[in-house]
């Protein structure tokens, strides 16, 4: 734990290590502790391992410059289907989308059906792609069916249609609720890209739309 706090999130801050980001819209502590990394993380690293930290730094920015290039290419197909088809019609920042990783950890816990990892929500995003590992947990509700479990495929990611997708498509593109759900044995973790306009554009809109 000592290590951990090295890595907190300040109380002013988006990027650090502590609760997940959604704690403070519910009541309840959830089984789950998440670190968010904006760019390489640099200030967090070198305090977590300061002889050690650029392989991090590097392995984390090549992996969001990747995700930032699937997220906006997803964006622009999902528009496309909509008959947004001119890049131009997108206003969403001229120097294309950001995001942030979030990495979520639930450890094992001893009485499962009395904790939830993360609490059901939608995310605040455009659009979220989520790997997972191999141990399975995320669940996605499905209307007349209830809580659905997404298992884990290798060399597959899930993608969330964000609150900001569903409101700029008129809820043609829904937002889908879904939560984490721990289990008895095994230690899960999963890192999800959380896709959205720049800080800098105040009203993100589609043109004519
Ligand atoms: O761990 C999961 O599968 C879900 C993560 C998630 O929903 C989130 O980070 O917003
Ligand atoms: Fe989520």
């Amino acid at each position: 734990m000592h290590q951990k706090l090295k890595a907190a999130r300040p109380a002013v801050g988006v990027a650090g290590y502590g609760v997940a980001r959604i704690s403070s819209f519910f009541p309840k502590l959830m089984w789950s502790e998440g670190f968010t990394i904006i760019g390489s993380q640099l200030e967090h690293a070198t305090k977590l391992w300061p002889n050690d930290f650029q392989n991090f730094c590097d392995t984390s920015e090549v992996y969001q410059k990747q995700m930032n290039k699937l997220a906006g290419k997803l964006m622009l197909l999902m528009l496309g289907s909509l008959g947004i088809t001119n890049k131009e019609d997108v206003k969403c920042g001229d120097e294309g989308g950001c995001g942030e990783l979030q990495l979520n950890s639930y450890p094992a816990c001893p009485e499962p059906d009395r904790a939830m990892g993360l609490a059901p929500h939608t995310d605040s995003t455009i659009l979220t792609i989520l790997h997972q590992s191999n141990i399975s947990g995320l669940q996605v509700l499905r209307e007349g069916c209830g809580w659905v479990t997404v298992a884990p495929l290798a060399g597959a990611l899930v993608v969330h249609v964000g609150d900001l997708l569903h409101i700029l498509s008129n809820g043609l593109y829904t937002n889908g609720r879904h939560r984490a759900v721990v289990n008895r044995t095994q230690h899960r973790l999963s890192l999800a890209y959380l896709y959205g306009p720049p800080s800098s554009v105040k009203s993100p809109h589609f043109k004519n739309w």
